[in-house]
């Protein structure tokens, strides 16, 4: 027997989820205070071991559960399929599926319209890949929904004739008339359900800049509404050093969250707003109020878009398809391998709409 007993602290992480219980061996001699420095120094250790963990996981979780791991990894992605075929291989059916509805197409950007690259600043879409979403966009509603800045995304995508939800859903923009248009300050804006944040995110962003600056590779992009912490081309030994840097500065803003993409640590707002709610706020938008006139079609890559496929499966509606080459627990029906996929799904959804629209119907 020691002098020490345990004492296990369960903890409500400050910006959602329930985090590890916090053990901590502590000798019956610590007064309060100590106790409570004690308490605060190992809740911090243990939250930059949560970020550090998931850090290393990347991004979104692959399928790691004890019973899958035991099968070797051929079995697990044939097993993974059949959950998540291919989008192209089920196009027959998802088509069927849309027989007296409209399809409403909704995409994500990074990994799904434009290859992941390491530079965040030259994640260009390939001209092929606008060629094609501008043609879906021609034939159906179409809205692209991305962590990124409203603004950055458009000079990535350039199509005057798309809804456009920045800042992971929280600056929603209508299809604007002309190009010039875009740049109208507020105008067409739908939804900012963040604007009070403005200032905090700015000071937020100055302040994870300078505290990151030393880190080679570090990269941290102002995304309006939230902030991007890239590690992608950070060595893994100073993985620690960042999720401790963001944590130091996250600390002073308990109205801030942590969430995580693609080599990326994401830092929003708590309000209770995502790409699902985003999806939501659209159908509204587009006048699809009752699920019998519109099948949505969702398509990402990344954790955040679980929230819209997870919109669409709780509801019973449209399809979630997930870009992946691996397998990854996901709220999505269907799968594509990449970007190229994508693309190739899109022209097919035009090819098939504009064969609809000439052939007559009979009866
Ligand atoms: O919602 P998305 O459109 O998928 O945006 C999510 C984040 O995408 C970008 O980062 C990711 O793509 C970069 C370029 O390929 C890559 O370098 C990075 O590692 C990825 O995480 C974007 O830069 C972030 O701001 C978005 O939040």
């Amino acid at each position: 027997m020691t002098n020490q007993q345990n004492v296990v602290v369960v903890d409500v992480k400050p910006h959602g989820g329930v985090k590890p219980p916090l053990s901590l061996p502590v000798a019956k001699s610590f007064s309060p205070q100590d106790l409570k420095l004690l308490l605060m120094k190992k809740r911090f250790e243990t939250e930059n071991a949560w970020v550090l963990d998931s850090m290393r996981a990347s991004s979104p979780t692959r399928i790691s559960n004890p019973t899958t791991t035991s099968l070797p990894e051929t079995d697990v992605k044939s097993s993974w399929i059949v959950h998540h075929p291919s989008a192209l291989n089920m196009f027959e059916q998802i088509v069927t599926a849309s027989k007296g509805k409209q399809i409403a197409m909704f995409l994500d950007y990074d990994g799904t319209l434009s290859p992941i690259v390491e530079d965040p600043d030259r994640a260009f879409m390939p001209r092929e890949m606008r060629a094609a979403v501008r043609d879906v966009s021609r034939y159906f509603p179409t809205a692209i929904l991305t962590g990124r800045c409203r603004d950055k995304v458009y000079s990535f995508v350039k199509l005057s004739g798309l809804y456009y939800a920045g800042s992971h859903g929280m600056d929603i923009k209508g299809p604007s008339k002309s190009c010039k248009d875009n740049n109208n300050g507020k105008q067409g804006v739908l939804f900012q359900p963040a604007s009070e944040f403005l200032p905090m995110i700015d000071e937020v962003y100055k302040a994870l800049a300078e505290k990151t600056k030393s880190i080679s590779g570090a990269k941290v992009e102002n995304n309006k509404f939230c902030v991007s912490v890239h590690y992608r081309c950070v060595d893994e030994k100073s993985w620690a050093t960042i999720a401790e840097q963001v944590r130091s500065v996250l600390n002073h803003y308990p109205k801030l969250k942590l969430t995580q993409g693609r080599k990326v640590l994401e830092i929003r707002p708590t309000i209770k707003w995502d790409k699902g709610r985003a999806l939501e706020f659209l159908l509204e938008a587009l006048g699809y109020n009752n699920p019998n006139d519109v099948l949505p079609i969702y398509i990402g890559d990344d954790r955040t878009d679980e929230d819209a496929f997870k919109v669409l499966r709780d509801r019973g509606l449209g399809f979630g398809i997930l870009v992946s080459k691996i397998p990854k627990e996901t709220n999505a029906s269907y799968s594509l391998q990449e970007p190229s996929e994508v693309k190739e799904f899109l022209r097919r959804l035009v090819e098939w709409k504009k064969l609809s629209l000439q052939t007559p119907i009979i009866g």
